[in-house]
């Protein structure tokens, strides 16, 4: 195909071809069988738009807030490891797409562009940067990142909690994949700095490095209050399915949760992100901000993940792809095209502002999933077998 891609699946068809196979299967991937990574996508088709007709939409604002500060749209990025594995500027082209679009980028702890570099090249523009945290089991290495994230400018951290193994991934696992030697982590290991306390695989191979230096025994205490008490910038939780989690994070003093489910990276079936939506936005109400990612690949799956109750919404595959076709420019085409497709689905909808879109334009499926309660002095297993 050689014509401009138009849509983001065009994008992720360029990327497939011209990606060497490993880097490919990395960034692909779901863990085992790869149903939730399949239903992230599928479950927008689930969802139906109710239109409304003879609104004026002559002039469309997709301007919102998050945490309080404006932003030119609520669709942002989400952080991934490793952006030189798909062009060699790496994260700060992103980070210049992202500044160009206004989009709010989220900074993986394992960047390939050092966070200093990377807000560097889109400050000053008017929009966001949050930095994304691993917490590890040497807490030092990650107050380290938190100084160096507030120093930098970092107006927010989002903390992963859906990752303290990492999911298994079978393309990787059978090749044991691990970035070429060129593609460093620059928060860590550069020529000029090694950090004392993070492990580096010998041999290179990513699960690896990443199981030993991340702290599997984290909790709400010792992990988000001992955030808090090291920093005053806001913590946002990502990897949250549940209402309890939701109703945890309000306890733990969290301005924010990121519904997720890593892009079907981690633990294969949870549910769609689309479909846990609701439950977080219902247990926040108006005490903390509900944001999503997972399987957004069109205009109308961020009208409906808004009208849902996310006050933003964010991509990950979608940049990487971007990234690849044409570096900076592939990820903001990439971007663009998604911020293109939301205005028309605003225009199409009737809803000119981003305050206009709720739940009245959305269906939703009537067959639900429906967990089990246990029973007194039973369990949900016993309950299941009596059915
Ligand atoms: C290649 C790749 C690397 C990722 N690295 C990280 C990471 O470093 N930290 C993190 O919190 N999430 C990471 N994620 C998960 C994304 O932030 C995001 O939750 C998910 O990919 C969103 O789904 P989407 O790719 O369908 O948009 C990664 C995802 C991919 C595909
Ligand atoms: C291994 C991590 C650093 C990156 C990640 O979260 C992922 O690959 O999904």
């Amino acid at each position: 195909m050689n014509a401009e891609p138009v849509c983001i699946k065009d994008l992720e068809e360029i990327a497939s071809r011209v990606m060497p196979s490993g880097m490919w299967d990395y960034y692909d991937s779901g863990a085992n069988g790869q149903q939730t990574k399949a239903e992230n996508e599928s479950a927008f088709g689930h969802y139906r738009l109710h239109p409304r007709m003879l609104r004026d939409v002559s002039a469309i604002s997709t301007e919102t807030t998050v945490l309080g500060q404006r932003v030119k749209t609520p669709l942002g990025v989400s952080p991934c490891a490793m952006h030189r594995l798909a062009h060699d500027d790496g994260e700060a082209a992103t980070s210049r797409a992202a500044s160009r679009s206004g989009s709010i980028m989220i900074l993986s702890t394992f960047s390939t562009v050092s966070l200093e570099d990377v807000i560097a090249q889109g400050s000053g523009r008017g929009t966001q940067y949050w930095m994304q945290l691993y917490v590890y089991r040497d807490r030092s290495v990650t107050e380290s990142i938190v100084r160096r994230a507030e120093r930098a400018g970092y107006k927010a951290l989002v903390v992963t909690v859906d990752a303290p193994v990492l999911g298994r991934r079978l393309a990787d696992a059978r090749r044991k994949f691990g970035p070429p030697p060129h593609v460093q982590l620059a928060n860590f290991f550069t020529p000029q700095r090694s950090t004392a306390g993070v492990y580096l695989d010998p041999d290179g191979e990513f699960s690896k490095t990443f199981g030993a230096n991340l702290d599997r025994a984290l909790t709400w205490t010792n992990g988000i209050d001992w955030l808090r008490s090291i920093t005053s910038l806001p913590i946002v939780v990502k990897g949250v399915l549940t209402a309890e989690d939701t109703r945890l994070a309000i306890e733990h003093g969290c301005a924010g949760v990121m519904v997720s489910n890593h892009g079907g990276r981690q633990l294969d079936g949870t549910l769609a992100t689309i479909d846990a939506l609701p439950q977080v936005v219902e247990a926040a109400g108006d005490q903390i901000e509900v944001y999503m990612d997972g399987g957004v690949r069109r205009g109308t799956d961020i009208f409906k993940a808004l009208a849902l109750g996310a006050r933003a919404v964010f991509v990950a595959r979608p940049v990487l792809w971007g990234l690849v076709y044409k570096g900076e420019d592939g990820a903001y085409l990439a971007l663009g095209l998604l911020q293109k497709e939301l205005e028309t689905a605003m225009m199409l909808a009737g809803a000119p502002s981003i305050a206009d879109i709720d739940e009245s334009y959305v269906y939703r499926p009537a067959r639900r999933w429906v967990r089990l309660e246990p029973a007194k002095g039973g369990s949900a297993r016993r309950i299941a077998a009596k059915l």
